[in-house]
């Protein structure tokens, strides 16, 4: 059985990412890219599903483990009876695709054991096992190849490798599993010190250009060194998470892939990124957005694949259990079919912070948006499956009409920078007129005037986390007597155990779901933000605090956190929870953080 979310490490190269267990397992890789079938899927079925561990055979031993700093490589030490070991994990950034283990002795002599199962298309398909002519290990299954190697002896077990050898203080083995295509040669040998030397100093360079300043940078630094892991290098986009049905409530169903690029996500990453001052990936993802949406308007999607792609159906797995029994696991997700109206507030935010942070813009990049906007005019007024993607039916969600306005207000202020550039004096005149419609729908039909809130949906009574939102980005003004009611209503109402849920599933609000999940934690980032913005500081550091002890030993979120039971639900590592907490973190040390920013002048924020 898979271990706790919690019991998880990450490491990764640009391209895809591993899963680590504290027991030493690799229990979720997926080659050659992040959104590629599994060839280790035990996270989310048993050991035979695939998964490579190294690990000392000592069941009593204990486990220790840390990322060498301002790095994504791992090291595990392990402490048994005879002596310690440490096991140091990583992908070169380099060149390839590779995953090292180097086992070092540190003390006395310590016996270990390798368990290795390949299992391609997420646990299902069983390789061909043979060695090469340098004895090395291959695993064919049709358009896959895996090679190991490795000094110490390996040996055939069932369906599986096995090694048992014994690592003395001093002394050190190296195994380094390849991937490659199995029509072509085998992937070339690498040195594996020489790739963790300059594995390491690739992570440092980028680290050390973080500009952070707040008391908690380390786990600030580790946060956007988990999105940098999170971003395709070669298209630019960025996925939500590396992994796919991860439960937001074990035992139910609510399991989703986020191995793709959501414009709301990605954008959040992005403005943290800026904000933190990595202007090349804020570069690179602008680009790639402009690829991915570029076509029809009205064909634009709210995710895409990892290089813009748009066929992405949703289907179940049926041969994996899931997650302690979470099932279905699905790959593929049925919300790239969904319309959601937030992504075009989302997208013109981002284009316009990163025009505000020195991003030069292009011709393009302009057409696209214009066109965008266009569309946007014609379909605002619609209701839309939201920031939640729910799958019961569309409604108008008041989110989702703020970041409609929000589109309008950032193209405005562009054009009122740029003298027009590109747009006529009567396209800007119509945009200040849907902005002021906009505003005025959403005061006349979003807020209830009995609940002192906003609400979640036109005629609705419900709360929704996401209203948090509506000062950040400049809707209304932070001390507006209808924001801070909201504030107030919202931890009144979804404060569950210190921490905020989206919605409430239980009670109030269907999702076309079966209630009941943990608090999806950007909610709980947002409400601090607010707290900082209204002055109460003291209540902000008490909730950072109370978040930041969600974090696992080596840094890391899920998407979701379940307070009952004290565990980490949903996808993992998870963008969004780590975009929220670089913001708030940053939002609370700076005197303007990124939410001051992103709202703009308060002029902007009116009804005209
Ligand atoms: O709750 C139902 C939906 O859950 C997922 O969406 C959530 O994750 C997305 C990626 O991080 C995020 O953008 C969205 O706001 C979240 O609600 C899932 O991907 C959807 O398919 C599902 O309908």
């Amino acid at each position: 059985m898979a271990l706790r979310i919690e019991d998880y490490a990450l490491v990764g190269d640009g391209r895809s990412a591993a899963l680590i267990g504290r027991d030493g397992s690799v229990d979720w890789l997926c080659w050659p890219r992040f959104d590629a079938p599994a060839c280790f899927a035990a996270l989310l079925g048993t050991s035979q599903h695939g998964h490579w561990r190294i690990a000392p055979g000592d069941p009593q031993s204990r486990a220790v483990r840390r990322y060498r700093p301002g790095t994504l490589v791992l090291e595990t030490t392990h402490e048994t009876a005879t002596g310690r070991v440490r096991v140091t994990d990583y992908m070169p950034v380099n060149d390839g695709l590779h995953l090292i283990r180097l086992v070092e002795g540190l003390s006395g002599s310590v016996a270990m054991r390798m368990d290795f199962v390949v299992r391609y298309d997420y646990g299902s398909a069983v390789p061909w096992v043979s060695r090469n002519e340098h004895d090395d290990l291959r695993a064919i299954v049709g358009p896959h190849k895996l090679v190991l190697r490795t000094r110490v002896p390996l040996r055939g077990v069932g369906r599986s490798t096995v090694s048992e050898f014994t690592v003395d203080e001093g002394r050190s083995h190296s195994f380094v599993l390849s991937y490659g295509p199995s029509h072509e040669d085998d992937p070339a040998p690498i040195e594996p010190r020489r790739e963790l030397r300059r594995t390491t100093e690739t992570w440092l360079a980028w680290s050390g250009r973080c500009q952070g300043g707040t008391p908690w940078d380390e786990i600030l630094g580790r946060s956007l060194l988990t999105l940098k892991a999170l971003i395709y290098t070669p298209t630019g986009g960025i996925v939500a998470a590396p992994t796919t049905s991860l439960p937001e409530q074990i035992g139910g169903v609510r399991n989703w892939d986020y191995r793709y690029c959501w414009l709301r996500d990605s954008t959040f990453t992005l403005l943290a990124l800026m904000d933190a001052g990595y202007l090349d990936e804020a570069r690179a993802w602008r680009d790639w957005l402009l690829r991915a949406v570029a076509g029809s308007p009205e064909q634009a999607h709210i995710l895409y694949g990892l290089g813009g792609e748009r066929l992405l159906p949703e289907i179940e797995l049926d041969w994996l259990p899931g997650y302690e029994n979470s099932r279905p696991v699905r790959i593929g997700n049925a919300a790239s079919q969904q319309f959601q109206l937030d992504v075009y507030g989302e997208i013109f935010d981002a284009l316009f912070q990163a025009q505000e942070r020195g991003l030069e813009g292009d011709e393009t990049g302009v057409r696209v948006g214009l066109a965008l906007l266009e569309h946007l005019e014609k379909v605002w007024h619609e209701p839309d499956e939201g920031i939640w993607e729910v799958r019961d039916g569309r409604r108008h969600f008041v989110h989702s009409k703020v970041m409609a306005w929000v589109a309008f207000d950032r193209a405005i202020r562009y054009y009122d920078k740029h003298s027009r550039n590109g747009a006529r004096d009567a396209t800007v005149s119509r945009w200040r007129a849907v902005r002021a419609e906009i505003h005025r729908e959403v005061c006349e039909k979003g807020f209830d005037p009995d609940l002192n809130s906003f609400v979640q949906a036109y005629g609705s009574r419900h709360l929704d986390a996401s209203l948090l939102l509506m000062a950040h980005v400049g809707f209304l003004p932070q001390d507006d007597p209808r924001v801070i009611g909201t504030v107030e209503a919202v931890g009144r109402h979804l404060m569950r155990d210190g921490f905020i849920l989206r919605y409430d599933t239980e009670h109030q609000t269907t999702d076309g779901l079966p209630a009941g999940e943990g608090a999806f934690l950007p909610c709980s980032f947002w409400y601090a933000d607010n707290l900082i913005r209204l002055g109460r500081c003291a209540e902000a550091r008490a909730m950072i605090e109370r978040l930041l002890a969600v974090c696992n030993d080596v840094g890391l979120l899920a998407e979701e956190y379940d307070p009952v039971a004290g565990r980490q639900v949903g996808n993992f590592p998870q963008a969004f929870s780590h975009v929220a907490l670089v913001n708030t973190l940053l939002n609370f040390s700076r005197a303007t953080g990124p939410a001051m920013e992103r709202a703009g002048s308060q002029d902007a924020a009116g009804p005209s």
